[in-house]
């Protein structure tokens, strides 16, 4: 198993709970979709998995392995941020951004790393050429700026690659090169992709998908069977959503302080029951189960 989550509980330096907990498996090679809206939690758990949680945010519970305890692991692990103009240092070259990584976890000189990585950055459809590696990040696209916080998290061969929101500040075509990219990519290299995303739509491409709502697992399974038979009423609103459909309720995901106990889509569920308002366990294995006291299916037999 690559990655191997237990009963993780992030929580704020009040006691406030942000994340959890929660239960998450990825197989080597595997590709995961972890959707949810702005807030659920999802780059809480990516920095979780680095071990590299904001000031204020502490793991209260639970576990993290990813492959097991292998000293080599954060080489084996990558991560592809949100915002490639935060992660990027606006005085480093192309060149001196590729060298980190290499420098970092194989003590590779600057010399060796860069000709190795040029047929990756080739794949990458990124000059190689001098002038390019000389560029500062303000000298490239929103798109080669993408591309190269790719090209820096492969360049260490890694055997799981963390995608946070990577598509963000793209245009939908650049947002469709870019899924390509990575889907070609991950079968070349039998990469294991954890897609982190708030658009069901972009999470499609992954074999299986975990949905968050407001820091708590609501639904994992197989993608195709989400989006055909969607148990949880979260999932079926995000399926709307994705297909541009009106949503029949209105209302935003409260404010981790303001949650309600139990299931938090309970205010905008569109069949709670007073035992919504109780703290649900999750009801089959951490691949696929659900924590919903009202599947959509029972709902609509009632
Ligand atoms: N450093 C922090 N201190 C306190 N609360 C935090 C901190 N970082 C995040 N949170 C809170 O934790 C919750 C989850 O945040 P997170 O950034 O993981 O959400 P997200 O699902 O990634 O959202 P987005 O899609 O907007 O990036 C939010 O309510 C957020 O306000």
């Amino acid at each position: 198993m690559s990655l191997e989550i237990r009963n993780l509980v992030l929580e704020r330096h009040d006691g406030v709970r942000l994340l959890g907990p929660l239960d998450l498996d990825l197989a080597s090679g595997e590709r995961l979709g972890l959707v949810g809206e702005s807030g659920s939690g999802k780059t809480l758990l990516a920095r979780a998995l680095f071990g590299v949680l904001p000031p204020g945010v502490r793991q209260a519970d639970g576990t993290v392995r990813a492959f097991g305890s292998s000293p080599s692991r954060e080489r084996r692990l990558a991560w592809v941020p949100q915002d490639p103009g935060q992660a990027l240092h606006p005085l480093l070259t192309v060149a001196q951004h590729l060298a980190l990584l290499p420098q970092a976890h194989r003590r590779e000189p600057a010399g060796v790393a860069l000709p190795r990585l040029a047929p990756l950055l080739d794949r990458l459809l990124l000059p190689g050429d001098r002038a390019f590696l000389r560029r500062r990040p303000h000298q490239l696209s929103g798109g080669q700026r993408q591309r190269l916080c790719l090209a820096m998290a492969l360049s260490c061969d890694p055997e799981l690659l963390v995608l946070d929101e990577p598509t963000t500040a793209l245009d939908p075509l650049a947002q469709a090169a870019f899924l390509d990219l990575v889907l070609g990519l991950q079968r070349e290299r039998g990469l294991g992709v954890l897609w982190i995303t708030h658009d069901l739509g972009l999470a499609a491409a992954c074999e299986r998908l975990l949905v968050l709502y407001g820091g708590q697992a609501v639904e994992a399974g197989p993608t195709a069977r989400l989006l055909s038979e969607p148990r949880h009423p979260y999932t079926a609103r995000l399926l709307a959503a994705a297909r541009q459909e009106p949503a029949a309720e209105a209302g935003f995901l409260p404010g981790p302080e303001d949650r309600p106990p139990g299931c938090p889509f309970r205010p905008r569920c569109p069949a709670p029951t007073a035992r919504c308002a109780v703290p649900r366990p999750w009801r089959g294995s951490p691949a696929d189960g659900l924590r919903c006291e009202r599947p959509l299916e029972a709902a609509a037999r009632a």
